[in-house]
Formats: structure tokens, sequence, C-alpha cells
């Protein structure tokens, strides 16, 4: 039985799919493998037998990737399973930050005049804001989440200018034609009347809305982050709301200063939160911890190399391994020494990592600790074919 452990409450819909082999609990002290959405685990002292997290979403920055590789532990993410959901909130954003709507609202509640359609009537002019058509949005990040913002903003009548330096071959295939591509992010920012930022948080994304970029912006600019909050500065964004520099920040991550600022919607983290992406993101983090838990295959890792080879043999050794040299003569010469056959072998690396997945018919018991004593070896496991 493998033992999974939730850190948050996943969808069911996702975790039916582990079946009779898996136990799943919030509650295990020596789970095999943990499913999580945005609890925090840089203070979660892993168990020894942990070997993978499976992160049912995007965003990792909630979990210490670096010590899980230290340790041999494969982070998955679910990249794209919650776009779609992002993006619908991140257009609602993008009206909301426009016309006065929530203002308003809060307002209507307050009339107290008997002819409430007069009170009305004389009242709105306070909540006129601009329309989207014809302006330009900046796009800062064309993941799964800023091209499909991209392409639906196109749709609705604006001009999108995007910036990614790292764009994907997919996401470059899926981003309209209308987009233009911006080579720095100073030029998204000089020519956006309305900026988002899909970027994931990291040292180099860190602080990136600041009070030195905000001045490169338009006047009244509206900005949204549905991203992560370590992106923009919230002390430079007060100010720059207050000097009405910035129009209206709208945000799925706010604090208790931003809640109280005029011209700021808060949303408590949302973007994800629907049925649709729940289960989304658990089919597919289900699917991705199964398949490593069983045939040892990775896809969709964040910190480890993409292997993925059909099972044919009675058992498969994986081995996480440093990338360097001389690894795999010591895994074959083990493999001799214990008289063990390679069917197949498959060896991938990805920085200072590797992954190598031995298949073979015979089994010599105390292979992996024979594997586990060289230098550059971190974790290795036998997988027998009784589990799949
Ligand atoms: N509000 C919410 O509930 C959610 C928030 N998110 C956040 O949105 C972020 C993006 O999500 P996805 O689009 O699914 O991820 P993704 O990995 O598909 O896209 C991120 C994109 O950012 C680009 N990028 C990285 N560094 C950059 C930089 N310095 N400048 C410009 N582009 C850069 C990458 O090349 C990539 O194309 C996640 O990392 C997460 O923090 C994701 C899902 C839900
Ligand atoms: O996928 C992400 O990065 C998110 O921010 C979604 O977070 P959640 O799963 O809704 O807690």
């Amino acid at each position: 039985m493998y033992k999974i452990k939730t850190m948050n409450k996943i969808s069911n819909e996702g975790l039916k799919l582990f079946g009779d082999l898996y136990e799943v609990d919030d509650k295990f002290e020596d789970e095999d493998a943990i499913i999580v959405r945005s609890a925090k685990l840089h203070d979660y002292d892993p168990p020894h037998n942990l070997k993978a997290i499976a992160r049912a979403g995007a965003g990792v920055n909630n979990i210490p990737v670096d010590a899980c590789s230290d340790k041999g532990i494969v982070v998955f993410n679910t990249p794209g399973a919650n776009a779609n959901a992002v993006k619908e909130l991140v257009l609602c954003g993008l009206f909301l930050s426009s016309r006065k709507v929530v203002e308003g609202i809060e307002w209507a509640k307050t009339i107290e005049d008997d002819d409430f359609g007069k009170a009305v009537e004389a009242g709105k002019k306070q909540f006129v804001g601009p329309e989207i058509d014809g302006k330009t949005l900046g796009v800062i990040g064309l993941g799964a989440i800023g091209v499909a913002v991209a392409n639906a903003a196109i749709k609705l009548g604006m001009h999108v200018v995007g910036y990614d330096p790292y764009i994907s071959v997919k996401a470059a295939w899926g981003l309209s034609k209308w987009v233009k591509h911006a080579t720095t992010p100073e030029e998204v920012y000089r020519e956006a009347d309305y900026l988002t930022i899909h970027v994931p948080a990291n040292e180099e994304t860190k602080n990136m809305i600041n009070k030195k970029t905000i001045a490169l912006m338009k006047r009244d600019v509206r900005i949204l982050n549905f991203a992560r909050d370590a992106l923009v500065n919230t002390e430079d964004m007060i100010t720059a709301l207050k000097k009405e520099q910035v129009a209206k920040y709208v945000t799925d991550f706010g604090n208790k200063d931003l809640v109280n600022t005029p011209n700021v919607i808060v949303m408590p983290h949302l973007g994800a939160s629907t049925p649709e992406s729940e289960e989304n993101c658990a089919r597919m983090a289900v699917t991705e911890l199964k398949d490593f838990l069983e045939n040892g295959n990775i896809q969709n890792s964040v910190n480890m190399p993409t292997v993925v080879e059909a099972r044919a043999t009675n058992y498969r050794v994986c081995i996480i391994h440093k990338n360097i040299p001389n690894m795999l003569a010591v895994f074959a010469n083990a493999f001799a020494k214990k008289g063990m056959n390679i069917e197949n072998m498959v060896n991938k690396a990805r920085g200072d990592i590797a992954y190598t997945i031995i298949d073979t018919n015979d089994l010599s018991e105390d292979i992996t600790k024979v594997i586990e004593k060289h230098d550059g070896v971190i974790r290795a496991r036998v997988i027998a074919k009784a589990v799949f």
C-alpha cells in the first residue's frame, strides 16, 4: 500500500483515481508522497520514506524545491491545468479595473432614499470608467495563463504587447499572431494602458513591479496581479496609487495594507477555485504520482528530467543521482557483480541532477543498497512487477 498525504483539500474526482493500492489521509507521518495546493512546506520535515510531492496547481514557491532535489524527492506540478480558471478571473479583473463596478455596488447598498431609482440616476456619475476596446494590454509572462489572457484580450478588441524571454515552443504555437512581441519588459511598461503579470515568483521576478518600473508606465495605468504577492512591492504600489500614477490595482494576492487602500481590489486567491480547475489539477497530480510510484516514470517535474518508459520486465531499478561522469559505469558494474542482466536502460540529466531507469528480469535484494553506497547516488528504488 502506498500512503498519500494530502496537505490541502484535494478534489475527490482526482483522489479516486488512486485506486486500491493507495491509502489517502492528511495525518500520515511516513507517507510515500504528498499532494498539495498552496500549503507552505518550507518548514515541513519530510519523512525518510517521502519520494514525491505533487503540487495540484502551477506555482511551486510553497515547496522547498532545491532541498527536495538534494534528498531525491521528485516535485511535480500540473502545467496548464488551472490556466482557464485563472484567465477567466483575470478577464473579470480587467473589467473591474476599468469600470467602477465594485465601488458602484458598495454605494448602491448605502442608498436610503425611498426613490431608489432617482438616487441611482443622480449618483451614478461618480462611477464612470473607460472601455477596454482599442486599449493596450501588456502581458509579462507568456506561459499557459499569459497566452490564454493575451488571446482573449485580442478577441475583446484590445491591442496586446507581450514579453517572455523564455517562452516555450508550445506557448509560442498557441499565441495569437496579433500579439506584439516585446524584447524588453520596459517596452511593455511604456505601452500598456493595462498591465497583467503571469510569471513564477523567483529571485529574478521578485519585486518586478516597483517605483522604478511604475515610473516608466503611463499615468493611470491599471495593474493586475494574479500571479504572486512577491512580484509587486506593496509600499511602492500604495505610494503610486496615492499619487494617481496607478489608477487601479487588482490582485489575487492581497495583504492587510492593500485591502484598505482606495483603488485596490483584493480577491482572496480565487484564481484556480473552480470545480473544473480543481478536478483537472487533482487528476493530473494523481496521474503523475501513480506513474512515478508504480513505474518510476517522471512527467511534469520541476526538479527532475522527464523520463517515461513502458514497462516490459519483472523489475525496474530507479536511481536519482548527481549529473557527474562514471555513474552509468557504476550501475552497470553493480548489476554485473550481482549477476543481474540489463534489458533496458535510460538516463537523462537536468542541470546538476540525473535519473536512470534500468529494467531487468533478475533481482538481487540488496542492489539498491550496493548502488546507494556510491558517491553521487542520491536515492535508489526497485519497483517489482507485482505492483503494476
Ligand atoms: N491566482 C491563482 O490562483 C494562480 C496563480 N498562478 C501563478 O501564475 C504563474 C504563471 O502560471 P502559468 O502561466 O500556469 O505558468 P507557466 O509556467 O505556464 O508560465 C510562466 C511563464 O513565465 C515566463 N517567465 C519566467 N520568468 C520570466 C521573466 N522574468 N519575464 C517574463 N516571463 C518570464 C516563463 O517563460 C513562462 O512562459 C504561476 O507561477 C503562479 O505563480 C498560477 C495558477 C493559479
Ligand atoms: O496553481 C497556482 O499557482 C495557484 O496559485 C493556485 O493555488 P490554489 O491551488 O488555488 O491554492
